[in-house]
């Protein structure tokens, strides 16, 4: 008896070469309306479902395979003699390889005019219905979701036949595929209709934008994926690569770190960062002012740092970063002069992201994998409620140190607790990340300013647990604060700063970030 192909493809890439050797191989043809009319143009002898069924398609295509004789023509055990009996009973012949793929709902809710009910049109339910039986059955029936698939496959038939294994890793991608399709269809779903975005369970789905040379380190592997149906306009998942080589895990987690700090800032910016924390943030009138008041924050860190700049590098800007090492530089665009000059450089990557400036959307969600679960939580997408900032010190801070202060807190945001940021001027004089105890940080961050410390204003991600770090800041000529307050100790710190002179105003909300 003839074998028997069941074709019905949206995207139509390949199907013609693929059916014509189909054919060729003594396969009988089955088709849906839209692929049956291309393969017959093409001159290859097709049957439509509808002959099969006896059923016409209808519903506007709604209906088109949903029928017994080709669902049971597919799910029959062939090592059944029931089931053979029956379906031989029943009139229906077997179909020995379902070659489908779905209705593209991903292109469908990514175009900026798409309707609901066209997304909703764009919901296949014929062919993961056919697929997914297929799948289950994989022993007796190959299936095909990827056009990338047709060449193997004809490789192994004409080798004679295709092998369990691939029949298996073929049934095994369709439900990965089923599984992606639905998600993405329940996430759209939930979206437009704002659900909330922490439901009961979480069904997410991201496509593979490449393989790492490793994860963190070399003995980890490690890939970069991009959220499936969603924008990502401004994010380091939309940058493109204009030099350099391919981008590390390190790479990515850094240059993230470094778009956060930058979207913080509307005036013209320079972000330095290494692993993933602020090293030094830097404003200007130009670009170059901003990328020069970065580099002196701390000439050292950034040795080997990320760059990410929020305006168009200019050829003045270019020769001032390929001065020293840096593994990247992000920014909205390049004049052709100052790409020349950082291409001169092997070892840097040039990445340009046109949105830079787009703020990060609440719904991208932070999450973090724990062993066993995962923790998930919005994005901090909150800098303050600029009505709760409240001067609590004998002293209100001056314009200038409360531009500053505002400065230094939109970088301790984005600087690992425990942090301390203290500013100077348009630039950041000392970063103090990541300690376990806020004193320690304030010490680093003082060390890491030297000479700049006297003068300059400070933020801090959190309260201060004790008056220490007044006494600090005072000792090293620090003359303003900017923190969340809210410690049953505040009272010991506001008065500290008022025997000392210095400005302190609170924020009522804290930036804790690990
Ligand atoms: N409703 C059905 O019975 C049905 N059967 C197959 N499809 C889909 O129809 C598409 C192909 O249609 P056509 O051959 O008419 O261009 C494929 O994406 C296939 O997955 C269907 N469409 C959607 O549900």
């Amino acid at each position: 008896m003839k074998k028997r192909a069941l074709l019905s493809v949206s995207d139509k890439t390949g199907i013609v070469e693929f059916a014509r050797e189909l054919h060729g191989l003594g396969f009988e043809l089955v088709s849906t309306g839209g692929t049956k009319r291309v393969l017959r143009d093409a001159g290859i002898p097709v049957l439509g479902v509808s002959e099969l069924t006896g059923f016409p398609e209808c519903l506007d295509g709604r209906v088109k395979t949903l029928h017994p004789v080709i669902h049971a023509g597919i799910l029959a055990r062939r090592d059944h003699p029931e089931h053979m009996a029956q379906i031989a009973k029943l009139g229906i012949s077997t179909i020995d390889m379902v070659v489908i793929n779905l209705y593209p709902f991903k292109a469908t809710i990514l175009k900026d005019d798409v309707t609901f009910e066209e997304a909703i049109e764009n919901i296949d339910i014929g062919g993961p219905t056919m697929i997914r039986a297929a799948a289950k059955n994989w022993q007796d029936v190959t299936v095909i979701v990827d056009p990338r698939d047709y060449d193997g496959v004809l490789a192994e038939m004409k080798l004679g036949k295709i092998s369990l294994e691939t029949k298996a890793r073929l049934a095994r991608k369709v439900f990965a595929h089923t599984a992606n399709y639905d998600a993405m269809i329940s996430n759209w779903l939930g979206r437009q209709a704002g659900d909330d975005p922490l439901p009961e369970t979480i069904t997410m789905t991201y496509e593979k934008v490449q393989d790492m040379r490793y994860g963190e380190n070399p003995h980890q592997r490690g890939a970069f994926y991009r959220e499936v149906g969603k924008g990502f306009e401004g994010t380091i998942a939309a940058a493109k690569q204009l030099h350099g080589k391919e981008l590390s895990y390190n790479n990515i987690n850094d240059a993230n770190g470094a778009l956060d700090t930058l979207k913080e800032f509307d005036g013209v910016c320079a972000v330095g960062v290494k692993h993933a924390n602020p090293c030094g943030v830097g404003l200007g009138k130009t670009l170059h002012e901003a990328y020069v008041n970065m580099y002196n924050a701390d000439p050292v860190s950034i040795f080997g740092g990320i760059v990410a700049l929020n305006e168009r590098v200019d050829a003045a800007t270019a020769e001032e970063i390929a001065k020293i090492f840096v593994e990247i530089v992000i920014a909205p665009g390049y004049e052709p002069e100052a790409l020349e000059i950082l291409c001169r450089k092997k070892n840097i990557r040039v990445l340009e992201l046109p949105e830079i400036r787009q703020k990060n959307k609440r719904e991208f969600l932070d999450m973090k994998k724990v062993a066993g679960g995962l923790l998930v939580q919005e994005l901090d997408c909150e800098l303050m409620n600029e009505e709760e900032l409240k001067v609590v010190t004998d002293r209100a801070p001056t314009a200038e140190e409360l531009a500053q202060l505002k400065f230094a807190w939109r970088v301790v945001k984005h600087t690992k607790s425990n942090a301390i940021v203290l500013v100077k001027g348009d630039q950041t004089v000392g970063v103090g990340p990541g300690q376990t105890n806020r004193i320690t940080a304030l010490e680093l961050a003082i060390k890491y300013a030297g000479d700049k410390a006297a003068g300059s204003v400070m933020g801090s991600d959190a309260f201060f647990p004790f008056d220490d770090c007044v006494e600090a800041a005072h000792q090293a000529g620090i003359t303003a604060i900017i923190q969340p307050g809210g410690s049953i100790r505040d009272e010991d710190s506001i008065k500290k700063c008022n025997e000392y002179g210095i400005a302190m105003v609170f924020t009522g909300m804290r930036h804790f970030k690990h």
